[in-house]
């Protein structure tokens, strides 16, 4: 490995090693089967279509889809607006949707909501699209009062986490550790 990449690699390394882990991988797991549940109840016969919000979204779909046991067809999109960075700017559209939305159950599924900004884009994008009926899951919600419209919520929600910069679960930290199952926050952030 050159030295830049082990360099690197030590400091997210030593980040992990500084963080707290606010909910561990048991309490992650639970948290999806009640998901997948709630999912189940409302969906079993409604043939939707679920778009992972790539790419902090592919830890939680997968989650999901391995808990979900009926008909339904996967696909994907990407819009970011952190960029891996610890602040959000401008959504950005990078990759949109294959499988039309027109006509059906929608189920976006992302890993976080905190300000709201991203999923309330995605929320009206699928609208525009002629989606029937459209419904968002998230794996954490952050508790503060900058959602981008007050009492925003996502239908299913995972968790409920303070206010502070998460990262595992999907969630990057400068674009590493989503892989991890469980959900950390660094010291001071
Ligand atoms: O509620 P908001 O304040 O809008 O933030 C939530 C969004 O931020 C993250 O995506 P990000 O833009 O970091 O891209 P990523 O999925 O590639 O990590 C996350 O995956 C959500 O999509
Ligand atoms: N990794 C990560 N991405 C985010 N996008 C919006 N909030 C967060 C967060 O707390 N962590």
């Amino acid at each position: 490995m050159n030295e830049q990449l082990d360099a690197e690699r030590q400091r997210i390394c030593q980040v992990l090693a500084d963080s707290d882990c606010l909910v561990n991988e048991a309490a992650v797991n639970q948290a999806f089967d009640q998901l997948a549940q709630a999912i189940t109840n409302d969906l079993a016969s409604a043939m939707p279509v679920v778009y992972c919000v790539m790419n902090g979204g592919l830890f939680a779909t997968a989650e999901l889809l391995k808990r979900l046991s009926f008909p339904l067809e996967v696909d994907y999109m990407q819009a970011s607006r952190y960029r891996r960075q610890t602040t959000g700017g401008e959504l950005n559209w990078r990759v949109s949707p294959e499988i039309s939305m027109q006509g059906r159950h929608v189920l976006i599924v992302d890993d976080i909501l905190d300000e709201g900004a991203t999923l309330a884009a995605i929320l009206d994008h699928c609208r525009a699209q002629g989606a029937i009926d459209v419904r968002c899951a998230v794996l954490v919600d952050k508790v503060h009062d900058r959602k981008a419209m007050p009492g925003f919520k996502a239908n299913y929600t995972g968790l409920e986490v303070e206010d502070r910069y998460l990262f595992g679960c999907g969630m990057d930290y400068q674009g590493y550790l989503r892989n991890l199952p469980a959900i950390y926050a660094p010291k001071g952030l």
